[in-house]
């Protein structure tokens, strides 16, 4: 699948917005891949798995022994990926703003873990999750994501495999082209969401 064969995936789920975005690493943007409307279809959500999957199978030759996701976002493609890789799956949830491992999940020094994202922007939450993944000793080999809107930019720590490489704008909230000031700011994703 071409990078952008996956932006027609998004596109035609109605996912590929514009407008004036919030970020999770609060930078802003134009433009805003609202993955939860791609994964509303589980036949969409199939195809880019599938094939996230064999990309990865191609790039990582590394054993792996389990998916690690960072919720929300991670939590259906790392779900989708993993029956494709024939791995167990865990996620990582944001307890008093640290992602841990709840729910009975357990990694230990033997794991080497393969960390799936949806989207990559900066890879702040990509290294938050690995950081808390490699708390429990477990190795993280690799990361796998749908969307890298940095175009390759982005430093997770570990090799990346993005089934679709693009380069979206996205700016500090004090340094806005006057496109975007005339519009006011929504905040789609949930970090820092108050129960
Ligand atoms: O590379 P980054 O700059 O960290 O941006 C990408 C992250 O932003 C989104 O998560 P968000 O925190 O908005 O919450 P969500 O997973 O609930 O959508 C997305 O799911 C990635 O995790
Ligand atoms: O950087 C983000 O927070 C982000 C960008 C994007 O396009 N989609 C998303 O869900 N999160
Ligand atoms: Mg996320």
């Amino acid at each position: 699948m071409t990078s952008d064969e996956v932006l027609d995936e998004f596109r035609e789920a109605g996912a590929l917005l514009e407008g004036h975005f919030i970020l999770s690493s609060g930078l802003r943007s134009p433009i805003f891949l609202q993955k939860a409307l791609v994964f509303r279809d589980a036949a969409r959500t199939e195809r880019l798995c599938k094939a996230l999957a064999a990309k990865i199978g191609a790039e990582v030759t590394e054993e792996l022994t389990a998916i690690v996701s960072p919720a929300m976002g991670g939590i259906i493609p790392g779900y989708e990926t993993s029956r494709h890789l024939k791995l167990p799956f865990l996620f990582v949830e944001r307890e008093e703003g640290e992602f841990r491992l709840r729910r009975g999940f357990e990694l230990n020094r033997g794991d080497r873990v393969l960390i799936i994202e949806d989207i990559v922007t900066t890879g702040l939450s990509s290294r938050e999750c690995i950081a808390a993944v490699e708390k429990t000793g477990a190795k993280v080999v690799a990361e796998g994501c749908l969307v890298d809107r940095s175009g390759g930019r982005a430093d997770v720590g570990v090799p990346l495999t993005a089934l679709a490489s693009v380069t979206f704008p996205a700016y500090p909230a004090d340094d806005l082209p006057p496109e975007l000031e005339r519009i006011p700011a929504v905040k789609p994703g949930s970090r820092g969401l108050q129960a």
